[in-house]
């Protein structure tokens, strides 16, 4: 596939920026949880938190091509920005894009794709996560108003979002078709942040639960129609799982590099490794892997792009992109020997903020499920 002129000056900006603004800062934010808020801003300034938006509704109303050449460079740069960065592309910058009405999109869409304001998106329960359909959060209609009661868990950027994007029952009997997709402030009564996890990797990233205690919202804060909800979700989450792919090469790509560099710096028995053919004929299928979940990437993007259904196409390639990432990361160690378990070189943090592409935004046997259904088609 060949990128258009405007499509790899966006690669090259967003390739300048990452190594100049993410990639060194990436292990001292990761060894203090740090929010990487400032790089944020300065992302929100190249238009990066709502790459698809229209230009009408404060995006930078580019393709899904470009989203995903800039989350592979953002991931390249720092894994953890970059799930910040995707999850508020895809998720609640999508669905408002797609299903919210003019008003939520003035209150909500401008100040989201512009990153001035930053979303979460809340469908996982403590005891829901591949079975969504099962999921406990209830909203009960009291007059004007909307009262929701549950827990959420797993919340990228729920420390920090100013607004969620909630899916609760409000009609059990209908099953599917009785989950309502919710727009909800931060600042409503009985929104709270609850526990914030402790993680293997993506420290920079917070992951926390909401909670909702009695938590009320106005009558037109419903996203979409009643009963839509479960749709709304799993739509969205097809063009989220291309952005977890494209996070995936950016942090499979930063690994080898990595092992590339080490190994023709290291010597043994007389030469760099990388001479030694053993080493080679790694890094070799390490790039070809790689390179191989690209074309799958791309090919999803392109598929989004044309308006053509993607469903298969976006799991196989997240389900192949994260599947990849994680053994070129552990490659990338094993090329470092001793030196790639420890702290001293990036492979280790990067090898630990790959590990959960495999999990969110729907585990990799779920995209198998999906995969698998379509042969039937
Ligand atoms: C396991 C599942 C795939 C099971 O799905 P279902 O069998 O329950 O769903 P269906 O009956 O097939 O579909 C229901 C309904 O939705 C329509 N649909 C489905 N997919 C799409 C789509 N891509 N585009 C448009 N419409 C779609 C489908 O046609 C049906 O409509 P009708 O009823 O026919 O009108 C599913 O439950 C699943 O994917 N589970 C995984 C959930 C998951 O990924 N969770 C992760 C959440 S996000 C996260 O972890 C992190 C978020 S963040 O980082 O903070």
């Amino acid at each position: 596939m060949i990128l258009t002129q405007e499509q790899e000056m966006i690669r090259d900006s967003l390739r300048a920026f990452a190594q100049e603004r993410l990639a060194p800062f990436a292990a001292d934010w990761d060894r203090n949880h740090t929010f990487p808020r400032e790089a944020l801003q300065e992302l929100a300034e190249l238009g990066a938190l709502g790459m698809v938006v229209p230009e009408e509704w404060g995006g930078a109303g580019m393709d899904y091509m470009s989203l995903v050449l800039a989350l592979e460079e953002i991931a390249a740069g720092d894994g953890a920005t970059s799930t910040i960065v995707s999850v508020q592309n895809s998720l609640p910058c999508g669905i408002l894009n797609r299903f919210g009405s003019d008003a939520q999109k003035e209150a909500w869409l401008k100040p989201l794709a512009r990153g001035e304001k930053l979303g979460c998106f809340c469908l996982t329960e403590p005891h829901v996560g591949s079975d969504a359909s099962a999921i406990r959060t209830s909203a009960v209609r009291e007059g004007n108003e909307w009262v929701l009661n549950g827990v959420k868990q797993f919340i990228t950027t729920g420390k920090h979002a100013d607004m969620a994007i909630v899916f609760a029952v409000t009609d059990k009997a209908a099953g599917k078709k009785g989950i309502t997709c919710f727009l909800v402030p931060a600042n409503a009564p009985g929104y709270q942040v609850g526990r914030i996890e402790e993680k293997m990797g993506q420290k920079a990233s917070d992951t926390t639960q909401i909670l909702f205690e009695d938590c009320r919202i106005p009558a037109d804060a419903v996203i979409g129609e009643e009963g839509q909800g479960y749709k709304i979700a799993l739509s969205n989450l097809e063009a989220g799982r291309i952005g977890i792919a494209a996070q995936c090469l950016g942090m499979a790509r930063a690994a080898l590099e990595a092992a590339v560099k080490y190994a023709q710096e290291r010597e043994a028995f007389g030469k760099p490794i990388f001479e030694h053919q053993a080493v080679n004929f790694r890094l070799a299928d390490m790039a070809t892997r790689l390179e191989a979940a690209r074309q799958l990437v791309w090919h999803a993007a392109s598929l989004k792009d044309a308006g053509r259904p993607c469903l298969k196409e976006a799991s196989m390639a997240k389900l192949f992109a994260s599947e990849m990432a994680e053994s070129v990361c552990s490659d990338a160690i094993q090329v470092h020997g001793g030196y790639g378990y420890v702290s001293d070189f990036p492979v280790e943090r990067i090898y630990r903020d790959v590990r959960v592409c495999q999990i969110y935004e729907g585990a990799s046997d779920i995209q198998r499920l999906v995969i698998g259904r379509a042969l039937a088609d």
